[in-house]
C-alpha cells in the first residue's frame, strides 16, 4: 500500500535515538521545499528551525517568529521532502507558559505539517514540558547551551560554558532533557569541552552546532554553509558559494535585458504556421 510504505520510508524518531554513539547523524535546517529535496538525499533529519525568521525573514532575532509562519514552512518542507526525519521548531511564546500550551501547539504543528517531531529550547525548566508531551505522542528534540530566543536575557547570541563554573548548569540541563524524554538534544554555542561532556552525559545523540565533533551529529543553517551571506558565526565553515553565484546570475540577466539578447528566440513562442 502506497500510503503505508510512504510513511515507513522516512527516517523514524528511533532510529535517530538509536544513534547514540554510532555514526554521525547528518542535518541541515531547511525552510523550503525545494531545497529540503535536496538536502534529504544527504541528510538523516532536516530541521524547519525558527531561524527562518532571520535567514527567511529578515528579522533581527528568533522571537518575533509565529507559529503561523514556523507552520508555513513546515508544510513546504514536508511536501517537498520523502525520506528524511522532518523536526519543527517551536517558536518563541508558544509552549513556556505550561505543558499544556506546549502540547496544544505542538499538536497544531504537527497535525497541520505532518512532521515527525518537535523542537523547543530550554534545560531543566523544560524538562517536565518535553516528558508531558513525550508521553502523549509528541517526539521532542531539545535544544540547550545557547539559546536564541533568550536573547534579550543573554544580551545578545554568547557562547555559553566560557567560565568552567557554569558546566554542571548545562551538564544538568542536558541530564533532565534526556531523563525527561527528549529524542536527541541540540547543544548550541558551547565551548568543546563542554560540549564532549554533554555528549558523554547523556544516552540520547547529541546535535552540535558551534559544539565539538564528538558530538552525535551535527547541524547548520543551510543558507550559512551554502555561502548564501557573506556573516556567519565562527561556527559556520562556507561549503558554497551562493550568494556569489546569485549575484553573477542576477547580472548577466540584468545585463542580458538591457542588450535585448534576452529572451532570445528559444524564450519566446511563435504562433501556429497556416
Ligand atoms: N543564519 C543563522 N545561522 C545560525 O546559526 C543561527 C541563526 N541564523 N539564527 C538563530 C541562531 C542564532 N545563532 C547565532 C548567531 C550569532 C552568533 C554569534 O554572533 N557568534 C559569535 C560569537 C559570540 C561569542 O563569542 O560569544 C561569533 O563570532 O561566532 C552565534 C549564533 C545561531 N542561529
Ligand atoms: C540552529 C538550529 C539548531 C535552530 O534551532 C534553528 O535553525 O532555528
Ligand atoms: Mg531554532
Amino acid at each position: 500500500m502506497s500510503i503505508q510504505t510512504e510513511t515507513i520510508r522516512r527516517v523514524t524518531v528511533p532510529q535517530i535515538r538509536d544513534r547514540k554513539g554510532g555514526e554521525p547523524i547528518v542535518s541541515l535546517t531547511s525552510y523550503h521545499a525545494h531545497t529540503a529535496a535536496i538536502a534529504e538525499k544527504h541528510c538523516d533529519f532536516l530541521l524547519v528551525g525558527d531561524s527562518l525568521g532571520m535567514v527567511m525573514h529578515g528579522m533581527e532575532s528568533t522571537v518575533g517568529v509565529s507559529l503561523e509562519l514556523m507552520i508555513m514552512h513546515g508544510k513546504a518542507v514536508v511536501r517537498g521532502t520523502k525520506r528524511a526525519l522532518i523536526v519543527v521548531d517551536m517558536p518563541f511564546g508558544s509552549y513556556e507558559e505550561s505543558p499544556s500550551q506546549a502540547f496544544r501547539n505542538a499538536a497544531t504543528i504537527m497535525k497541520e505539517t505532518q512532521c515527525q517531531a518537535v523542537k523547543l529550547e530550554g534545560g531543566a525548566r523544560m524538562a517536565e514540558t518535553v516528558k508531558f508531551l513525550t508521553e502523549r505522542g509528541i517526539p521532542v528534540m531539545g535544544h540547550i547551551g545557547l539559546t536564541p530566543q533568550s536573547t534579550n536575557v543573554m544580551g545578545g547570541f554568547k557562547t555559553q560554558g566560557r567560565d568552567e563554573d557554569t558546566w554542571q548548569i548545562h551538564i544538568d540541563d542536558a541530564i533532565a532533557v534526556a531523563e525527561a524524554g527528549a529524542f536527541a538534544i541540540v547543544v548550541e554555542g558551547v565551548v568543546e569541552p563542554l560540549a564532549d561532556k554533554i555528549t558523554k552525559a547523556i544516552d540520547v545523540p547529541t546535535i552540535g552546532i558551534g559544539a565539538s565533533k564528538t558530538c552525535d551529529g551535527q547541524i547548520l543553517v543551510m543558507e550559512d554553509m551554502l555561502g548564501l551571506n557573506e556573516w556567519v558565526p565562527k561556527f559556520v565553515k562556507k561549503y558554497g558559494a551562493m550568494g556569489d553565484a546569485i549575484n553573477e546570475a542576477v547580472a548577466e540577466y540584468a545585463a542580458e535585458v538591457r542588450s535585448r539578447a534576452f529572451p532570445g528566440t528559444a524564450n519566446v513562442y511563435g504562433s501556429n504556421k497556416k
